[in-house]
């Protein structure tokens, strides 16, 4: 967690003994001091590796704007006694079976989307629960293009997401179990891979952000 850390301010040589007040300020405006709260700056991040997130962070499910760089690694701590679900990545969705496979319960479904950061669980047009996450492309054709290669994914497990692309350069994707009506470990198996999948070029590249540390 990088809290209201003061980088030590020893690069700071300066000519003439300045005080304290003169030093903060010079070192803000080279970036060498953190206070509580400011999103850290990619030099900082990489420099820290992953961190803590943000408690708006976690609120939001990481679906509002990253308070930091939107590449920012963030510590998903499993809740105890998880360790059966975790690892959402490595696993095979299932074959739904007709009135065997249940609905998860809401409990289980709060552990889940933590392991999904970006998805949000919400209701489909019938009011069903669903997961959802939405991306910006590059162009109509990237859309198509993220399409295919989630598609070849959801064939490859045997569970399949609703794909929407809209206003020609917006997609979002719907995932809930259709045979059970809600929400199953399939969806977020699949949400997982999704989230893996390497779609970079499809999509802008996030704008870096002014100011950061700057290297004494
Ligand atoms: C037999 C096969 O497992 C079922 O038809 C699968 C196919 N893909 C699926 N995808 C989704 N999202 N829900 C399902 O219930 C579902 N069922």
């Amino acid at each position: 967690m990088l809290s209201a850390t003061h980088v030590k301010l020893g690069k700071l040589a300066a000519p003439v003994p300045l005080c304290a007040c003169t030093k903060r300020t010079l070192a803000l405006r080279r970036g060498l001091v953190v206070r509580a709260g400011d999103a850290p700056s990619t030099a900082q991040e990489k420099a820290q590796g992953a961190r803590d997130p943000f408690p708006g962070e976690v609120g939001s499910n990481f679906t509002a704007k990253p308070l930091s760089e939107a590449d920012t690694m963030h510590i998903i701590r499993p809740p105890h006694g998880m360790d059966k679900i975790t690892g959402l990545r490595s696993r095979k969705c299932k074959p739904c079976e007709a009135g065997k496979t249940q609905a998860l319960d809401s409990t289980t479904i709060n552990a889940l989307r933590n392991q999904v950061p970006g998805w949000q669980v919400t209701k489909d047009a019938a009011g069903r629960p669903c997961i959802r996450q939405e991306w910006k492309v590059l162009n109509f054709l990237s859309g198509l293009e993220f399409f295919r290669r989630v598609g070849a994914l959801a064939e490859e497990e045997g569970h399949h997401p609703d794909l929407h692309l809209e206003g020609w350069n917006r997609v979002y994707i719907q995932l809930a179990t259709h045979s059970v009506g809600g929400l199953t470990e399939n969806d977020f198996i699949l949400a997982s891979k999704i989230n893996d999948l390497d779609t970079s070029d499809l999509r802008p590249r996030p704008k870096a952000k002014a100011g950061g540390m700057i290297r004494g």
